[in-house]
């Protein structure tokens, strides 16, 4: 089957963007896992696929697959390529853009300076709904709040032949376990990623982020994702890990975190206990290349 795809990154996280506007492809995971391959297909972290409004309010829904084949709730970089791919295709003038995602909905903004801003909506803590199996793990003692009550914990995770590590533990609509480092340079992010990625505590697996605060307003971050590997970037990572360095008192309420592929800048008002404000985070998205590739049947 040949079809027409077009090749985006945003910060360096990269993605296959196919059109399903005027009808499904209907490709099978494997097929997915094809178009994802660096060897035999295009090569990309996801795969984004865009279709038609599904429900009033929203202009598109998009779909995320991630390298391994696997269908999940959200894509932070994905998002600000999805904007840039309906705008530079013609699919609309707007330059505030909603789309449903398997997560939710979330509102896009193209800004003058070429960049996007994604309102990723608020982030998740209740455990169920990470989804996070507490029965797996044990507590940190929680440090105080401002107003001495019982702030947000810490989860230590046992790792099969390394020492327990502590974890924040969140969802930006996909779930997401966040450790601080010293050095995020040196941290064993393919060490532990993979056994972060599919603890038991995690039962839909889980996108492990390694922090390194430099200071109040600046972050590096390395992030294993679930279902990819390590890569570039990642932008419900980037949200994730701001929000918890947030939420621990670590960090303002506006971050530049710097990636190995580039630079985002994240907001969140939610540290005075607003926990349900927005998350907004800001960075690029580029179209690399189109083509068309001949996917083998399933
Ligand atoms: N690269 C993405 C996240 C993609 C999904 C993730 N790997 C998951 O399985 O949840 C981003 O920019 O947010």
């Amino acid at each position: 089957m040949l079809i027409r795809f077009t090749k985006m990154q945003g910060a360096g996280n990269d993605f296959v963007v196919l059109d399903e506007t005027q009808g499904r492809l209907g490709l099978s995971a494997a097929q997915y896992r094809f178009l994802a391959d660096r060897h035999f297909g295009v090569g990309a972290d996801q795969i984004l696929t865009v279709r038609p409004a599904p429900m009033a309010g929203v202009d598109f829904e998009y779909v995320i697959h991630n390298a391994d084949g696997g269908e999940v709730e959200h894509c932070g970089n994905g998002a600000r390529c999805f904007v840039r791919f309906v705008r530079e295709r013609g699919l609309t003038a707007k330059d505030v853009v909603r789309v449903k995602v398997h997560g939710g909905v979330i509102e896009l903004r193209l800004n003058a300076d070429g960049r996007v801003t994604v309102d990723m909506g608020a982030p998740v803590f209740d455990l169920p709904r990470v989804p996070f199996d507490a029965g797996q793990a044990y507590t940190e003692s929680a440090p105080e709040d401002a107003s001495g009550g019982n702030a947000w914990p810490l989860w230590t995770l046992p790792l099969p032949g390394h020492a327990a590590v502590p974890v924040a533990v969140l969802s930006m609509g996909n779930p997401h376990a966040v450790l601080r480092v010293d050095d995020v340079d040196q941290a064993p992010v393919l060490g532990l990623g993979p056994l972060i990625e599919a603890h038991p505590a995690f039962p839909r697996r889980v996108n492990a982020g390694f922090l390194q605060v430099l200071d109040r307003g600046h972050v590096k971050l390395r992030v294993f994702e679930r279902g990819v590997g390590e890569t570039l970037a990642c932008g419900t990572g980037a949200c994730a890990a701001v929000v918890a360095g947030i939420r621990q008192g670590w960090l303002d309420e506006r971050v530049d975190v710097a990636t190995r592929g580039g630079q985002l800048t994240i907001e969140w008002a939610g540290g005075a206990g607003q926990l349900d404000a927005p998350v907004l985070m800001t960075g690029p998205a580029t179209t690399v290349f189109q083509g068309e590739i001949d996917v083998p049947e399933p």
